[in-house]
């Protein structure tokens, strides 16, 4: 479960791009988060795994206050949290096998375990075939679905995704969201930050909608809601 109680984040530049807020997420929900350019989509979702601290109020997530939280507790927190980003920041010199098996390799799981781990979950986005490609031999869907695999090879409770269809055509992104309702379906809570507005109408989810730092719309199997 996720809890946010009166949160607030101002960069130091002075720009509050979180402005009080309150949500409660279950384990479990597929949650998009949409909004204007600069409505604080990204500083919201950046909250939640740390990324960013808030200026005032608590984060409570799997019952770890992020408010509260020491810099050397954050890897613990991490491991439950995937994230998938518009621009799939993988490591370009490692194949797909190494990128995906490197979360892994950190907490220092057995090369057994690594080794079966890792091919099941790219067997799961379809890339068994490719594990020993780099990310330049892959088209950007691809290299979304390793970005994917990485993000859910320690099972992890909650996935965050950042745009992630934002650098794919139409066909892809439909790809990518077949994924991610998959994981969702196993019980992983998703919250996706999108401006697609077909996936929000097609793919019927709740939908939190975020306007100057504030959620101005929080509807079950809700509408983009904004033209573009
Ligand atoms: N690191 C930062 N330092 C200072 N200001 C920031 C920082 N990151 C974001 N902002 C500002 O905070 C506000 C919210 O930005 P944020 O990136 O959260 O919006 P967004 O809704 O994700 O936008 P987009 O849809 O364009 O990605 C904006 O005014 C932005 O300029």
């Amino acid at each position: 479960m996720i809890a946010m109680e009166n949160v607030y984040k101002t960069y130091p530049n002075g720009v509050t791009a979180i402005n009080g807020i309150d949500v409660t997420i279950d384990q479990g929900e597929f949650v998009y988060i949409v909004g204007p350019s600069g409505a604080g989509k990204s500083t919201f979702i950046k909250l939640m795994f740390r990324e960013e601290v808030p200026t005032k109020g608590n984060i409570v997530i799997n019952n770890r206050n992020l408010a509260k939280m020491k810099w050397k507790e954050v890897p613990l927190l991490r491991r439950d949290i995937g994230v998938v980003y518009q621009d799939f920041k993988l490591l370009p010199k490692l194949t797909v096998y190494e990128n995906v098996a490197f979360a892994l390799e950190v907490i220092e799981e057995t090369p057994r375990n690594i080794r079966r781990r890792v091919m099941q979950v790219l067997d799961q986005v379809g890339l068994k075939n490719k594990a020993r490609f780099i990310p330049d031999e892959l088209s950007g869907g691809e290299q979304q679905r390793v970005a994917i695999a990485r993000a859910i090879v320690n099972h992890p409770k909650l996935l965050i995704a950042d745009e992630p269809t934002g650098n794919l055509d139409p066909e892809t992104s439909w790809e990518i969201m077949r994924i991610l309702e998959e994981i969702n379906a196993s019980g992983t809570t998703i919250i996706m930050a999108t401006h697609s507005k077909e996936i929000v109408n097609t793919i019927k989810k709740r939908v939190i909608a975020i306007e100057g730092g504030l959620i101005v719309r929080d509807e079950h199997r809700g509408e983009y809601g904004y033209e573009i």
